[in-house]
């Protein structure tokens, strides 16, 4: 456990990382077993053994990990064992490294405190995604955690993404009033939010309302999103971005080179936000 600077510590950690790896490179451990390589599900728990190659081989490349909760729900005791394990192998072997459950969780209050506690508390993630849905009392919960992030769902990557959040309500867009709103709320400063890749020519009007906070950018990779565009008016001065990639990572190979082309894919982005961060 970490001492109770964490809050700050934590992004300053993030922005240490950032520098030293010349990478703000988050990838996602989205496993599935239909597509992980074959020789994998004779091992015991091939789940874990697919992410610690991955991790083993990627660790210096990426200042982050986000495995998205789905993908280990969908195989149930087994898949929360091997999600387990996987958070436990990243805090052991690279403590350095941000760790994101991806488990867009959000309730009322007394339900949110116990997701809280399980992310934070139990599993000993550095991070969750919340839904914004359900107002401030669905998100305090996990903002209370001084030296834990939540990262807050704002515009997200998917086609149906605008179906909600690009409503306008009064004078703004839904997700410009959850930026603004969420920003009032207490430990405010224990919060990210999330901007799909794919939403590239909104990151201009959002950095209006955040301008210092950091965003977690998917959607980069097997959704289309572009690296540049997003960095163009997305970067601040401390960087203030970390870009998920999952599929275009992790299934760059699917025989026994699997980890070469992983790590060839994640250097190739790497190499990419060293030369954004040169700039
Ligand atoms: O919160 C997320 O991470 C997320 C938000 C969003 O707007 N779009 C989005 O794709 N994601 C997640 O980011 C990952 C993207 O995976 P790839 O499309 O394979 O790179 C998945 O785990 C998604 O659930």
């Amino acid at each position: 456990m970490r001492n109770s600077l964490f809050e700050n510590m934590n992004k300053q950690e993030l922005i240490t990382q950032i520098q030293q790896k010349k990478s703000f490179l988050c990838i996602g451990l989205d496993v599935d077993l239909a597509k992980i390589p074959t020789h994998l599900l004779t091992e015991e728990d091939p789940i874990f053994e697919f992410n610690k190659q991955i991790i083993d081989a990627t660790h210096h490349l990426a200042v982050a990990f986000k495995p998205n909760t789905a993908f280990y729900e969908a195989y149930g005791l087994k898949g929360w064992k091997a999600l387990e394990k996987t958070i436990n192998y990243i805090n052991e072997n690279y403590p350095e490294i941000f760790t994101i459950a991806d488990a867009k969780r959000g309730d009322i209050g007394n339900t949110s405190s116990m997701y809280a506690k399980a992310f934070f508390e139990d599993l000993n993630f550095d991070s969750i995604t919340v839904a914004p849905y359900m107002g401030s009392d669905s998100v305090e919960p996990f903002l209370a955690f001084e030296n834990k992030t939540t990262i807050l769902l704002a515009l997200t990557s998917n086609k149906g993404g605008l179906d909600f959040q690009g409503l306008k309500t009064g004078n703004n867009e839904l997700y410009k009033e959850v930026l603004k709103t969420a920003l009032t709320w207490k430990n405010s400063e224990n919060l990210m939010f999330v901007v799909g890749a794919t939403k590239a020519e909104y990151f201009a009007e959002i950095r209006k309302i955040v301008p210092n906070h950091f965003l977690l950018v998917p959607g980069v990779g097997a959704q289309g999103g572009n690296l540049q565009d997003v960095c163009k008016y997305g970067l601040t001065k401390e960087c203030g971005l970390l870009i998920n990639s999952s599929r275009g990572i992790i299934y760059a190979g699917n025989d026994e080179n699997f980890v070469k082309a992983a790590q060839k894919a994640a250097y190739i982005l790497q190499q990419e936000m060293a030369q954004i961060l040169s700039k």
